[in-house]
């Protein structure tokens, strides 16, 4: 008998998709993982009961791929092998035809990110050469369990990957540094971190309650006051254009991962 979704690669991006949709409520047993790491079998058969956890792919009407890049292919493969119907892929970089060429099913393509872990995910998704609105509303099923879902065209994904799907690092990054900067300026660890994150987390409910940056950090700077002064010294430091040529860089390292 087959299971309706085997992720063929438990590690983090899986294990986020995996963890996001069992919080969603779908039920353990709706779900396959594939993982040759026998450590990280042994770490998802603890952490998730009643979630098969196989070594080698097995039946299953879909298939989400979440290897590195490089083993994309093999692993399409093994699974249209082991019966798969349909194949959704959240790497980074590999294209749709190659997929294709590897295994002739009906392939989503995906960037999705890592807080997916907790319901707040963004997704973007392309569909394949053979790839219906059947196909696409599947994987929205899927992703839409774990985040927001947005459709766009495969020669958007290196963009996705620089800005959304690499994005939770860099805002990792800027909470680290807000913290750090508020133990520079004598607060202790813990209330550096709590305000960091804190702040980060209103400041991104206001984004998505819909108003502009640019209004909302308008509103926050007072004319001749401490945030005028602390901006001030964020564009002296370049942040602004730091930011585009990181996406710009991941970009670029998506497009390369596809054409190896
Ligand atoms: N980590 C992230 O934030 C995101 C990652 N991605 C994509 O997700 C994919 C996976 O990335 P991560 O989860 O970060 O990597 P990872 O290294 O944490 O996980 C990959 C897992 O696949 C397993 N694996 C390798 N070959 C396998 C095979 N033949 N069969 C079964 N399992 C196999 C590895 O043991 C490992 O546990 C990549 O293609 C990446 O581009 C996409 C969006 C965000
Ligand atoms: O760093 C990477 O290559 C993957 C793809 C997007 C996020 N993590």
């Amino acid at each position: 008998m087959s299971v309706p979704l085997l992720l063929v690669g438990g590690g983090r991006m899986g294990e986020a998709l995996l963890g996001g949709m069992l919080a969603a409520g779908r039920p353990a047993q709706d779900f396959a993982v594939a993982e040759v790491s026998a450590a990280r079998r042994a770490a998802l058969t603890a952490t998730y009961p009643g979630v098969q956890v196989v070594e080698q792919p097995v039946a299953a009407e879909g298939v989400v791929l979440a290897t590195k890049p490089n083993d994309i292919a093999a692993v399409a493969a093994a699974a249209a092998q082991a019966g798969a119907q349909r194949l959704l892929s959240v790497a980074a970089g590999i294209t749709a035809a190659a997929i294709e060429a590897a295994a002739p099913l009906p392939v989503i393509r995906a960037m999705p990110n890592t807080p997916a872990l907790v319901g707040a995910g963004v997704t973007a998704i392309a569909p394949g050469a053979h790839a219906g609105e059947d196909d696409l509303a599947w994987a929205e099923a899927i992703l839409g369990a774990v985040g927001v879902v947005v459709r766009v065209k495969e020669a958007q994904l290196d963009a996705v990957t620089g800005v959304s799907g690499s994005g939770p690092a860099y805002v990792f990054l800027i909470a680290e540094a807000l913290s750090d900067a508020g133990v520079l300026a004598g607060l202790p660890r813990d209330l550096a971190n709590t305000l960091a994150f804190q702040t980060l987390l209103g400041s991104a409910q206001l984004l998505i309650d819909g108003d502009s940056p640019a209004n909302l950090r308008a509103a926050v700077t007072s004319p001749g006051g401490t945030t005028a002064a602390g901006l001030r010294e964020l564009e002296r430091g370049g942040v602004r254009s730091a930011f585009l040529e990181a996406v710009m860089a991941a970009t670029e390292r998506s497009r390369e991962l596809g054409s190896r």
